[in-house]
């Protein structure tokens, strides 16, 4: 049997990679709305009420009210994509390789919230070493982090690539989130396992897709005896069995002159480092990743699958 898609948003930039993704697939359905018909409040919801899953590529108000219009109906199961649902315990966290049980609770669950771009890059570097005892309570967490331009939508796309535009963007690589109360720290914070809310700083650059995450400790304020190879060992062990996150070995990392924010660009994968130098006093934790991949469209089909596979 085809599984019948509705994705509310599928103009935006989240949306059409997703479709992108589909195409071709012969075991879904995709119920399409017209672009002009996007904000047509009775299409939208009728069409939402048709689907087995709806994947939500809006913004965070709008999504609820999709959600809300689900009210009534206890069949279609949901994927949101916005910030809505992130740390509501009766959503399921999309991240399925965050933990071992995480994959059987996607499966089954009706409501699924897709984890933010930086979270997912931050979340995959802190949870291992917490579960793991090495990041001790009361650690302060920093991330620091560069998004590509079509981090913030149609909108910011529109600002970097227009120079015409009155609020076009000049710059070629510019900090923002300056209040540090940007919407994904409470995310990190709860899937992280973390009891300190992590500093985060965030930035975008010059080029459309690709993300870099670094999450730098200092070895003698973690656990007793931690090292660059403890967390390495740490790193791998959480993230064997699936080949998603991977772990780049000690003796790869070290040969590296540079990361590459756009190296994973139209893949759905990410890609973990632990970088220092053996015996020394830093780490640094950094996680690649394509912010519209595993950072957003590429997670949600991943959990569209796992939910089709239930
Ligand atoms: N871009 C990214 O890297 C990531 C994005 N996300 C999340 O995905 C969601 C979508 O983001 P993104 O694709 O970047 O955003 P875009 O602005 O590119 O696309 C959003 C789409 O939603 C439509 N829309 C907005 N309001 C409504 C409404 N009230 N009713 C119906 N349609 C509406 C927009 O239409 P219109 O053109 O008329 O405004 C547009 O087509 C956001 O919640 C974002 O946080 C998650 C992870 C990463
Ligand atoms: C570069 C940029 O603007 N990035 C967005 C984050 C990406 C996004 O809006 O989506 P998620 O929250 O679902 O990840 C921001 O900082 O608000």
């Amino acid at each position: 049997m085809t599984a019948k898609i509705f994705i509310d948003g599928e103009h935006g930039t989240t949306g059409l990679q997703i479709r992108t993704r589909m195409a071709g697939r012969r075991d879904v359905e995709l119920l399409s709305i017209p672009e002009a018909e996007r904000r047509n409040a009775a299409m939208r919801e009728d069409l939402l009420n048709s689907a087995d899953i709806a994947i939500l590529c809006l913004p965070d108000d709008a999504s609820k009210e999709a959600v809300s219009m689900l009210a009534g109906n206890n069949k279609v199961r949901v994927i949101d994509t916005s910030t809505a649902y992130r740390i509501d315990p009766s959503w399921a966290y999309g991240f399925a390789e965050m933990d071992k049980a995480q994959t059987g609770k996607i499966r089954s669950a009706r409501y699924v919230a897709n984890p933010g771009c930086y979270p997912t890059g931050a979340i995959a570097l802190i949870r291992p070493l917490r579960a793991a005892g090495i990041l001790p309570d009361g650690y302060p967490v920093t991330v620091n982090a560069i998004s590509g331009y079509t981090g913030g939508g149609k909108q910011l796309i529109a600002q970097m690539e227009d120079q015409s535009r009155d609020d076009a963007i000049s710059a070629n690589n510019f900090l923002y989130g300056l209040t540090l109360k940007h919407k994904h720290v409470p995310e990190m914070k709860v899937h992280g396992q973390l009891d300190r809310a992590p500093l985060f700083s965030p930035s975008v650059g010059r080029f459309a897709q690709g993300m870099i995450v670094q999450v730098p400790l200092f070895l003698e304020d973690l656990k007793d005896g931690a090292t660059i190879e403890g967390i390495h060992k740490a790193l791998v062990e959480h993230y064997a069995g699936q080949d998603i996150v991977t772990v780049v070995p000690p003796e790869e990392s070290r040969a590296l002159p540079r990361v590459d924010a756009e190296e994973l660009v139209g893949k759905d994968t990410m890609k973990l480092f632990a970088f220092g130098t053996p015996g020394g006093a830093h780490v640094n934790l950094v996680a690649l990743l394509d912010n519209l991949g595993k950072g957003a469209s590429g997670a949600a089909v991943q959990n569209m699958d796992l939910m089709l596979s239930a």
